[in-house]
């Protein structure tokens, strides 16, 4: 309505600015306004099914008539011409704002600017006017008659196409609602037709009602046959066929269709004829049972934990079994006489409740049975056991498999940690290690609810495989720098190589100096990087980051693990072997380059901080632990400075110094500092010799 309110306002204030215009300038004129007496009497603004106008004029012509007969009247036919001319043109302008003004109306029409159109617009076909509309110059016939045909049109035409092309995804919410309902109403047939059969449980008094439920089940079984189940998609030669005409022909050729044809026979018409009690008329409704069964088997498909639904299901069978033969003892005990004798029911107490612990009793062979007495009575309670044997011990055995199925992985799961314990202890291996393996075994099912995630998706196609993969580790793969630079393409070759590995706290994961053979992802915990000494951590490392990536990288003499590397709680790994990381390397330079680069980055990093510790090992220790005299040196001491045997003590064969004499201990022998900085010149020594070690 607002919509239309503004439109009007757009549409109608500028016609009516000329109006008054017209208006204004006529009371100017001397000559008679074309509004006046005679032009408005005479003038017609006629507007036909095409929008024109055409405009008659009798007053015109009279005019030139009476300018015919006396020319005397010149003054006053000239006037006449001039007006005439005027109102032509205001008639002419009149036109073309009512042209404007209908052309605008039809666009508006065609094209209904409300949110729902525009999204219908790109499935139903553009809405056409049925009749053009009819224009008036009243203003609100423009506007208001075209607006209310083109809603209801509109809503026609949705449902119309709702009706002709929905197509119902078999696996879809809406089907398997619908599929409930179905299944419902099934079985409230088949609870009720032989419970109302064979008990007295239908009184004119609350028939009605019965009635009532019957035929919202029944209403339910037609809507299932005529819109639900001919709309149902299917696959066909791998792909989906939604053509409405080849879906019901599809439906038509199942046996369900015979089936739901079958299940809804109006037999119950002859109730007229035998009595609205006959229920049993209405047994064609147990034809849809397969219903009901395709509604579990949905339902199994959909669910992520089936098996509650599966043993509901079998119990389900169970009770109905029970639940017929109930009604099975009643016919028969009110065949024989309700408390004719022992064997039938007495009539005492509620009798449905009476029947069915009957029936309970004889299908499980539970408790004592009142003893048949006549033939006929033998023969019922034998087919009873029978069912109860055969039957019952089917569905029985069918609730153990499903019971063993669902604890199937848990069961092989204790299975191998009893073994696993078991050979542990036959071994004598030590208590802390047993109870390592154990805490390994319980964190690693807490964690993964399997032993051996990476075999679980070994039967599914490649492609599906890896999507699976990402879609799992995405998480984890988003953070890890290695893989947010490189290619897709390596990301989803290397995602499926990943292993997963739990550590314990306190294991080491890498040992410095080892070969690598493969490198690690850390999915959930945190690792250290162990420096020089245990308690020194050069880096701690969290969820995303990649290590012992070093080693693997072919660099020339940095094939060993640079670092220990230890789990500091429980930590969830991604380990991708030597193997497949160079394969997929080969084909990725740009990712091998990235590698290496951080390699080295992390191999400058250590090497720095080596330098720093060693710097400080210097800075901590100026002063060498005292120097004991040694032989050479006491002899030295005593031995005059100049004297032959003093430099063949010093120098040897050779008789003069080598290099700096300043650096030479023996010569200064009195030099304190030389003596007393030996040791730590020595160090200073070694740790260039193991920091160029580590940089090479
Ligand atoms: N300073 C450091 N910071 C972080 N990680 C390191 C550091 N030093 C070594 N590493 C990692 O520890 C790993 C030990 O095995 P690699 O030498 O194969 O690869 C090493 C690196 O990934």
């Amino acid at each position: 309505m607002e919509n239309i309110y503004r439109f009007k306002k757009r549409m109608v204030y500028p016609e009516k600015l000329s109006l008054d215009q017209v208006t204004d300038k006529s009371s100017t004129t001397a000559a008679s306004s074309w509004c006046s007496g005679p032009l408005e009497r005479y003038t017609k603004i006629d507007i036909n099914s095409d929008s024109t106008i055409r405009v008659k004029s009798a007053n015109v012509q009279s005019d030139a008539r009476e300018k015919n007969r006396s020319p005397s009247l010149e003054n006053v036919a000239a006037t006449t011409t001039a007006n005439r001319q005027f109102i032509q043109d205001r008639i002419r302008h009149l036109v073309d704002a009512f042209s404007t003004r209908a052309q605008a109306a039809r666009e508006r029409i065609e094209t209904p600017a409300t949110p729902s159109s525009i999204s219908s617009r790109e499935t139903i076909e553009p809405t056409s006017v049925p009749h053009k509309p009819k224009l008036s110059t009243s203003e609100t016939s423009v506007e208001v008659v075209p607006q209310t045909k083109t809603k209801s049109n509109f809503v026609y035409k949705n449902i119309k196409y709702v009706l002709d092309n929905k197509i119902i995804d078999p696996n879809g919410k809406v089907y398997i609602t619908w599929m409930s309902i179905a299944a419902m109403s099934v079985m409230y047939n088949a609870w009720v037709i032989p419970l109302r059969s064979t008990f007295p449980y239908q009184t004119p008094q609350n028939r009605p009602v019965w009635m009532a439920f019957d035929y919202i089940a029944d209403f339910v079984y037609f809507i299932d046959m005529i819109l639900i189940q001919p709309r149902v998609k299917y696959l066909h030669e791998g792909f989906w066929v939604t053509d409405m005409a080849q879906l019901r022909h599809n439906y038509i050729k199942k046996k369900a269709f015979k089936l739901d044809l079958i299940s809804l026979i109006p037999l119950d018409l002859l109730y007229f004829v035998l009595g609205p009690d006959r229920v049993i008329l209405r047994f064609p409704r147990f034809f849809k049972l397969h219903t009901f069964r395709e509604f579990f088997s949905f339902v199994d498909k959909l669910l992520a934990n089936p098996y509650v639904i599966r043993i509901t299901r079998t119990l389900m069978y169970m009770m109905y079994l029970i639940h017929l033969n109930a009604c099975a003892y009643y016919a028969f005990s009110d065949w024989q006489g309700i408390g004719s004798n022992n064997f039938v029911f007495d009539g005492v107490n509620n009798a449905y409740i009476k029947c069915f612990y009957f029936a309970t009793k004889t299908a499980t062979s539970i408790g004592k049975n009142p003893k048949p007495t006549q033939e006929i009575e033998y023969m019922f309670m034998t087919f009873s056991w029978l069912m109860g044997v055969f039957v019952f011990a089917l569905l029985i055995g069918q609730i153990r498999d499903i019971i063993s199925t669902a604890t199937r992985s848990k069961t092989e799961y204790r299975k191998l940690v009893d073994e696993t314990l078991e050979y542990m202890r036959r071994l004598n291996l030590p208590q802390d290690m047993q109870k390592r393996v154990q805490m390994w075994f319980n964190y690693t099912w807490e964690t993964q609810h399997t032993l051996d995630e990476n075999n679980i998706m070994d039967c599914l196609p490649h492609k599906m495989k890896t999507d699976i993969a990402i879609n799992v580790h995405i998480h984890t793969l988003s953070k890890v720098k290695l893989f947010a630079d490189c290619d897709e393409a390596l990301r989803r070759e290397l995602v499926l190589q990943l292993k997963s590995v739990i550590y314990l706290p306190g294991d080491i994961i890498c040992k410095k100096g080892d070969v690598g053979k493969e490198m690690y992802i850390i999915q959930s915990g945190k690792v250290q990087v162990i420096g020089r000494t245990e308690n020194e951590v050069l880096a701690t490392l969290s969820e995303g980051s990649v290590f012992g990536e070093i080693s693997l990288l072919g660099i020339p003499g940095m094939n060993r693990r640079t670092a220990d590397v230890r789990s500091q709680g429980h930590s969830n790994l991604f380990v991708l072997s030597k193997a497949d990381l160079n394969s997929a390397l080969s084909h990725y330079p740009e990712a091998q380059e990235l590698l290496n680069k951080k390699a080295k980055m992390l191999m400058k990093k250590n090497a720095a901080l080596e330098r720093k510790h060693n710097a400080m090992i210097i800075i901590d220790n100026p002063t060498p632990p005292p120097k004991q005299a040694k032989l050479l040196d006491t002899v030295l001491q005593v031995v005059a400075p100049d004297s032959k045997t003093n430099r063949l003590l010093r120098y040897g064969s050779r008789g003069k110094p080598r290099g700096r004499p300043e650096n030479d201990r023996f010569k200064y022998r009195n030099s304190l500092p030389s003596i007393k900085n030996y040791g730590s010149i020595e160090r200073t020594f070694q740790t260039k010799v193991t920091v160029h070690r580590t940089m090479s």
